[in-house]
């Protein structure tokens, strides 16, 4: 927070910009009303002449344009920490104003990422009990959630004991194992057909489990189909109310998994997606990302996950979920503390709220020198007057951006 409270938001710039043009136009100004009152208003008034120049060059000074920016940041992103979302940098306050395109990843972002097995449909006459078995001792040592959902049931079914002889991961396939002197293979379609192994006869029985948005997992032991494993995620209780907020705020929202498409697809219809990126392999998932970027649309990453840290990244803005792995949250832009979607919405009604509010205090900062320079110019200002006028439009700025405070989401 810190970080975000002191470092430049790109609106900062144009402040920056303005004030290195002011600085030399206004001496310039001061200069030629001294010039023209002592040789023109009124010749051979020395001290008449340097008040005058004295109060342009007080009424200028752009104080209030330097507080302009810091001030609303630093507001609105200690709001955003009490509505639970940390802004990594000024620039990503600024930045969530602009995103036209959201990518929620599936597993653990729009759904809660615990995963559990809700069907085991033995293909080879084995028992669900023997099949469990063989499943759970092979994804014991593998990290993914799906393994771990077979290893927890395994355990509930007391069926866990034992351990693997060889073990392999691979990432957005499966795994491989040797269980009892078998070779089990636990994953995905092209796992399977990478090894030889078909499951044709299955199919009509995957789509039918997939159709319901579960994830099936394919088993083959010794280079046969030994079982499908189905295994539901439940959706979050706000994912549905966020992604239809977010339609309503012109995004257009997307859903990015590793998972296949037609369990992608019931999933999506649940919460009301309608763009669908699915099978993405886990190194490809910043690839997709950049291509939507390259369609010109203004990109918002969320995810929880490792394999999502390069495509928090890369998006314009990074948002990780705060109940993820230490990863995506390293990567990421924003962190959503709360793993509720809304706090998207949220951080994008703030962006909007301060972005608005730093036009105000630009305008607070610069209409007291506008309006004050050809007054003082005039002769009608004392530098007194000046002064006062100088410091109420500090004032003012920081009136305004106080105002932020009075900030709270609008969440359906
Ligand atoms: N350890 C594993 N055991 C069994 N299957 C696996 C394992 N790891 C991956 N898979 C299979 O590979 C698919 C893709 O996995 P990946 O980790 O890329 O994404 P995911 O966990 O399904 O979803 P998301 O991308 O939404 O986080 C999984 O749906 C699963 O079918
Ligand atoms: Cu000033």
């Amino acid at each position: 927070m810190e970080e975000a409270q002191g470092s430049k938001a790109p609106i900062q710039r144009f402040a920056d910009v303005v004030s290195g043009y002011f600085v030399p136009a206004v001496i310039t100004l001061a200069v030629l009303t001294f010039l023209v009152w002592y040789f023109v208003l009124d010749p051979g008034n020395f001290s008449r002449a340097l008040v005058n120049f004295t109060a342009v060059l007080v009424i200028a000074c752009p104080c209030a344009l330097g507080l302009a920016t810091p001030t609303s940041i630093m507001v609105g992103t200690g709001k955003g920490a009490e509505n639970g979302i940390l802004i990594k940098g000024a620039e990503h306050l600024e930045n969530a104003h602009r995103l036209t395109a959201i990518v929620l990843d599936k597993t653990g972002t729009i759904t809660k990422g615990e995963p559990a097995v809700t069907d085991i449909v033995s293909l080879n006459g084995q028992t669900e009990t023997q099949l469990l078995h063989l499943a759970a001792v092979a994804e014991k040592n593998s990290e993914h959630p799906l393994a771990q959902a077979i290893v927890r049931h395994g355990q509930a079914q007391g069926v866990a004991s034992g351990d693997a002889a060889e073990f392999a991961a691979i990432p957005g396939h499966g795994v491989r194992a040797q269980v009892d002197g078998k070779t089990v293979l636990v994953g995905t379609r092209k796992l399977m057909r990478e090894n030889g192994v078909d499951f044709a006869v299955s199919l009509s029985r995957v789509e039918a489990l997939e159709q319901q948005g579960k994830t099936v997992m394919l088993m083959a032991v010794d280079g046969k189909p030994a079982a499908l494993i189905a295994v539901a995620d439940t959706v979050k209780e706000h994912s549905a109310a966020a992604v239809a907020q977010l339609k309503k705020m012109g995004l257009e929202v997307w859903m990015i998994t590793g998972d296949n498409e037609r369990t992608a697809r019931a999933i999506a219809r649940e919460v009301g997606v309608d763009n669908i990126l699915a099978e993405v392999l886990p190194e490809h998932k910043a690839e997709k990302v950049q291509e939507l970027k390259q369609q010109g649309k203004v990109v918002g990453m969320v995810g929880d996950g490792i394999n999502d840290a390069p495509a928090l990244a890369i998006a314009d803005v990074g948002f990780a979920i705060g109940t993820g792995t230490d990863v995506a949250m390293e990567a990421a832009d924003i962190t959503l503390i709360r793993g509720d979607l809304r706090g998207i919405v949220a951080a994008i009604q703030l962006s909007k709220a301060t972005m608005r509010n730093i036009k105000q205090n630009l305008f607070w900062a610069l209409i007291y020198n506008l309006l004050g320079i050809p007054i003082a110019a005039a002769g009608f200002l004392s530098p007194v007057l000046a002064g006062a006028a100088m410091a109420f439009s500090s004032v003012s700025v920081v009136t305004n951006a106080l105002r932020l405070r009075r900030f709270r989401p609008q969440l359906s």
